[in-house]
């Protein structure tokens, strides 16, 4: 399938635990059944597919933001960790397509690449992640999008504003805005291409922290009109409650009209292992609330988990694999319930 690596069958097996009377996620996900893109989402859609599971294994964005590389295999980590969760009451996981992951191996620069390349394999892959994740929400589908760096909202803002003919309303639960400077693509400025492309209207920070943005960088958010909750008035000063403050956003999203974007950075969860990794970042379950919350409340277009970075944890790239799996595939049920609730199901 171009540009996408598509997740078969006997990679699904090979991770597949069984026990004798358990029924997991794995038997249930949809897998791709044709060549070509819009056939598969079309039988996955026939077969009841609602969301549709992406990976963007990429480290070029960060490295071109001269951070840490290694956000290329948090796919597989929750893959090892979602296929094997009981299918229940609560969720069967018959509506799922698992499309496999972008294929970006002809545009990867090497680990001595110079910065200006980088920028510019940055700039190539936005196209690939429009491309693909436009084609999902024109077949009526929701792309969840396990990264990679964060630069790939930018991509999914585009491919918003393609398949929606509208721009997006983002909110974003990250310790910086990525609202920096236009200065060639990295994983610091997704959120300012895409509001000089129009395709940002809204843009909501959740979580920010009080010093890990530049008086620049604040000053341009706000000439853009974007807005925040620090993760200082909340997590350290309480002036505010987690709930109170996500109401305040859902109520904001819902009244753009907009469909929205619902992203986070890892790096704002507590040592979760990523580039920008912190001890200083929110609990995971925390992380999950927000996410419940928006899905729950507003119109979501599309959920992007960006930045985990297995190879990161102190401790090596088992205890990472372990860990990020555990994280996102906690944090993609959130979503996938809270969507499923807000319709009824
Ligand atoms: N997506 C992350 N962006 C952060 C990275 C910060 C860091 O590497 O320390 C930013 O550019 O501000």
């Amino acid at each position: 399938m171009q540009h996408l690596i598509p997740y078969t069958r006997d990679q699904l097996n090979t991770i597949l635990g069984q026990r004798p009377g358990e029924t997991r996620l794995g038997h249930h996900l949809l897998l791709s059944e044709a060549q070509n893109l819009s056939d598969t989402l079309q039988l996955a859609k026939d077969k009841g597919a609602r969301f549709v599971l992406l990976g963007a294994g990429e480290d070029a964005g960060p490295r071109a933001n001269l951070g840490r590389g290694g956000a290329t295999n948090a796919f597989e980590a929750c893959m090892k960790w979602l296929v094997n969760l009981q299918s229940n009451r609560f969720y069967r996981g018959d509506d799922l397509l698992v499309l496999g992951q972008l294929d970006f191996h002809d545009l990867l620069p090497g680990d001595g690449a110079a910065l200006d390349e980088l920028r510019q394999a940055v700039a190539s892959m936005d196209e690939r992640v429009t491309a693909v994740a436009s084609a999902i929400m024109d077949a009526g589908l929701e792309p969840i999008v396990i990264g990679g760096g964060h630069n790939n909202a930018f991509g999914l803002l585009m491919a918003v504003k393609q398949a929606f003919h509208r721009p997006a309303a983002a909110v974003n639960l990250d310790p910086h805005s990525d609202f920096r400077l236009r200065e060639g693509r990295h994983s610091g400025n997704g959120f300012s291409y895409a509001a000089a492309s129009g395709a940002l209207d809204f843009y909501h920070v959740l979580g920010l922290h009080e010093l890990k943005n530049s008086e620049a960088n604040l000053e341009q958010l706000e000439a853009f009109g974007g807005s925040w909750h620090t993760l200082q008035q909340i997590w350290v000063r309480g002036e505010i409650s987690l709930d109170d403050a996500l109401r305040q956003i859902s109520k904001a999203l819902k009244a753009t009209d907009l469909p929205v974007a619902l992203e986070l950075d890892v790096d704002a969860i507590a040592n979760m292992p990523s580039s920008a990794m912190t001890a200083a970042g929110v609990p995971l379950m925390d992380a999950a609330r927000y996410i419940s919350h928006m899905a729950k409340h507003c119109d979501c277009a599309y959920l992007h988990l960006a930045e985990a970075a297995p190879v990161c944890h102190d401790a090596g790239i088992d205890a990472g694999m372990r860990e990020t799996g555990q994280s996102l595939t906690e944090l993609v049920y959130a979503y996938i319930r809270g969507r499923r609730l807000a319709s009824g199901g």
